[in-house]
């Protein structure tokens, strides 16, 4: 797939390109046939002018007759022949090599849906508006282009095949609004009305179904489902109901989809933040690290973002040229990201992590090494136990639900195989800046942080008993406009039994990073 990582997608300009000279040379090649054929129809036409003109006598004429038998036999088995003789097929054959060859990246069916579902995804996180969006309209800001019937309509399909008749209604709707303003149409109104009508029936409006289902039979009187549905609306209403006025439309979102938090989450990605109380903020402060060697010639800014648990921004501690030679060793690796199935243990793809990532090995570049190197000094925590640098390019509203990245307790298979215990702190590298969205938000702390290019955001997953951190839930907002690309790095318990020991009490928390102290002294 195509659309889970803008890195991917921005193959497909290639492809479009690729698809102009094809049907160019198309048109040529078809053009010189009919031309072919069109000089065969004249001469049929001066032929038949003269005989018009001899009369029935014509045929009397045995070499007359001889020809134009020819005519009417294996000559106009040549005009079949070329009549036939569309070339398409050897020029669709020419595109279908290419795309096997993996010449030109094509997006398929499962591209057109994931695009589209991503649209809905935005529309919901940022509450855009249907109208807006199908004129290519973002936060009052014209950034694409106007959508027409069917491309609307075509929203609307994808929610439908998702069994989604909240989005699947507001768009066919909109599908059907456009629709009277076109000419000419470009889809026919009974293929909107069927859609519209079963997304009404789901969204409890029987009688608007009803409705619709009976002038959808008016307009299309063939139409091969129709009336089976008219009859099984009616049935679904029992003759109940059938008088008085039409009960409004009452589109209300399905309020589970598996993500308990997801009103909170949503309105943190729209900046809507919980702000720090006076006395909180006056314990928020920067500060240059130079407690390690090296940076005593090159001290790394930070900046504290809470307290307890504690997060921190490391300020411009990746430069353009490294993340440049990152972003080019890992392109040609990125995969789409998986989840761990929290019953089997498998890895496997899930629509709420839409992202292609790529792991990188130290040996393979010295600018990775030195990231790690860095990353050391950053934490103070033992590196030799950390996992890859992990790259991850979101796509087309590509996202991740809230989750934690420790293991919980019950997740036995987590990380086994590594050996080196449970993930005790994240590292987060912002490698680029989406233009819009693609916030990291902390739904339980009330914290939404906007990727800020060159900047790594870096919190303990695990407290300092061992236990996993559960105010650490966080998730990554779908990026509703730009390109989002970070590297994560997950740094493991063992190895730092020095580096970050265990505190006398369970609350105890590092007032910066590195703290050591195994006391629990607020601040
Ligand atoms: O991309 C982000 O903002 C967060 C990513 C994340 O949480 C993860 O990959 O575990
Ligand atoms: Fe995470």
């Amino acid at each position: 797939d195509l659309f889970t990582a803008t890195a991917d997608l921005q193959h497909m300009l290639g492809a479009e390109k690729n698809i102009v000279p094809v049907i160019n040379d198309y048109i040529e090649a078809e053009q010189e046939r009919l031309e072919q054929l069109k000089k065969f129809a004249e001469e049929y036409n001066t032929r038949n002018a003269e005989a018009q003109e001899v009369g029935t006598e014509f045929v009397t004429n045995p070499i007359n007759a001889f020809l134009l038998i020819k005519r009417l036999t294996s000559e106009w088995r040549q005009v079949e022949e070329m009549m036939r003789n569309n070339h398409a097929h050897r020029f669709i054959k020419n595109i279908t090599v290419r795309r096997e060859e993996n010449e030109v990246k094509f997006p398929g069916e499962e591209d057109l849906s994931g695009a589209a579902i991503a649209l809905l995804r935005l529309q919901d996180v940022y509450k855009l508006d249907t109208h807006d969006l199908a004129n290519g309209m973002i936060r009052g800001e014209k950034v694409g282009h106007k959508l027409n019937a069917h491309d609307v309509f075509e929203v609307g399909r994808a929610a439908y095949n998702a069994k989604d008749y909240y989005h699947c209604l507001m768009w066919m709707q909109e599908a059907l609004n456009r629709l009277e303003n076109e000419n000419p149409q470009t889809i026919e109104e009974s293929e909107i009305l069927e859609y519209l009508a079963y997304s009404l029936y789901q969204q409890g409006n029987v009688r608007r179904a009803l409705t619709l289902t009976k002038k959808l039979a008016r307009i299309a009187p063939g139409h091969p489902r129709a009336r089976g549905n008219i009859k099984w609306y009616e049935d679904r209403l029992d003759g109940k109901e059938l008088q008085g006025d039409l009960p409004p439309v009452v589109n209300k979102r399905v309020e589970w989809d598996g993500i308990p938090e997801r009103d909170a989450y949503e309105s943190l990605c729209r900046g809507e933040e919980k702000k720090p109380t006076p006395e909180e903020q006056r314990k928020l402060y920067c500060y240059y690290k130079n407690d390690r060697p090296f940076l005593k010639i090159a001290p790394i800014k930070v900046e504290i973002i809470r307290h307890n648990p504690l997060a921190v921004l490391f300020k411009q501690v990746v430069s353009d040229r490294e993340i440049a030679v990152i972003q080019d060793l890992a392109r040609p690796k990125l995969k789409r990201a998986t989840v761990q199935n929290a019953v089997t243990g498998e890895l496997e793809h899930a629509s709420y992590r839409i992202s292609k990532s790529a792991w990188l090995k130290e040996m393979e570049s010295e600018v990775v090494a030195r990231v790690n190197r860095r990353i050391g000094d950053m934490t103070n925590l033992n590196q030799e136990t950390s996992e890859d640098l992990q790259i991850a390019n979101y796509g087309l509203g590509g996202h991740y639900d809230p989750h934690y990245d420790f293991a919980r307790k019950e997740e036995t298979n987590a990380f086994k195989t590594l050996g080196t215990g449970n993930r005790i702190a994240t590292v987060l590298f912002y490698m680029s800046q989406p233009d819009l969205g693609g916030a990291t938000v902390f739904n339980k702390l009330g914290i939404a942080f906007f990727p800020s290019v060159h900047d790594a955001l870096f919190w303990y997953n695990l407290k300092r008993n061992g236990d996993g951190d559960m105010r650490t839930r966080h998730a990554a907002c779908p990026v509703l406009l730009g390109v989002k690309w970070v590297s994560n790095k997950w740094i493991h318990e063992r190895g730092q039994e020095f580096t970050r020991p265990c505190g006398l009490d369970e609350d105890v928390y590092e007032r910066f990073v590195g703290d050591l102290s195994p006391m629990h002294r607020p601040i």
